[in-house]
């Protein structure tokens, strides 16, 4: 069996006075991903949020990388996340975004370049995020988030925005991660690209 990489039980949130989330169990192995899919306000981000250790008073027990999450620098450097969009630093390009991510990190799993092909940015390359569509600037987000060297990755709705030609790139991209050792948990409402992915779909019903 599969290394666990992640494992969560009896994972319950309670937020202004109504159970967001009641007794959820999940587990995710080395190498597998996991689409945690559901109805609007089913509790997916808040799923994440807790395997993230964002959430707060979260009851239950998480693990990641055998450890509870924290906010510990250490902690990010094995796990990737993609939720919200981030800040963009003004004044630098798309390839400078990249290049600030690959220059922190060290092993970084692609270099700025070299990731621009891969997520549809060559031609975008100079571009500042704020002036590109959702799509693209979803693209930039993912793109940053898998040139970093991770062995966790959090996703959520990474199909936001993204159209279904590079829904299905996606797909692909996270099936490479996965079949090197890396680990995918992600909420989404795109079944197809999940599967296409080869996720394992678990379905969340609201508490
Ligand atoms: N800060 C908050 N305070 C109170 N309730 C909250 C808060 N954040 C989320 N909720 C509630 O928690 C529930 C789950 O929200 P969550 O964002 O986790 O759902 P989701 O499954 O990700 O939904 P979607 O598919 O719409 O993104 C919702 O009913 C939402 O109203």
């Amino acid at each position: 069996m599969a290394e666990m990489i992640i494992e969560a039980r009896d994972v319950t949130v309670e937020l202004a006075g109504a159970v967001v989330l009641d007794g959820v169990d999940l587990a995710a192995g080395r190498g597998e991903i996991v689409a945690v899919a559901g109805d609007n306000g089913a509790g997916k981000t808040t799923l994440l949020r807790c395997l993230a250790g964002l959430q707060p008073r979260a009851a239950g027990e998480v693990g990641v990388l055998g450890r509870p999450p924290a906010d510990a620098p250490d902690f990010w450097r094995d796990v990737a996340l993609v939720g919200d969009e981030p800040a963009w630093y003004p004044g630098l390009s798309v390839l400078e975004h990249l290049e600030l991510m690959a220059s922190v990190h060290d092993g970084a799993r692609m270099g700025a370049e070299e990731a621009l092909e891969p997520f549809g940015l060559t031609g975008r390359r100079d571009m500042a995020p704020v002036a590109m569509s959702t799509g693209q600037r979803q693209r930039l987000s993912l793109a940053m988030a898998l040139l970093r060297p991770s062995r966790v990755l959090l996703l959520d709705e990474p199909e936001r925005g993204l159209d279904a030609a590079f829904r299905m790139r996606l797909a692909s991209i996270l099936a490479a991660y996965a079949a090197a050792g890396g680990t995918v948990v992600m909420a989404t409402h795109d079944p197809a690209m999940a599967k296409a992915a080869g996720a394992r779909l678990v379905r969340l019903e609201a508490a």
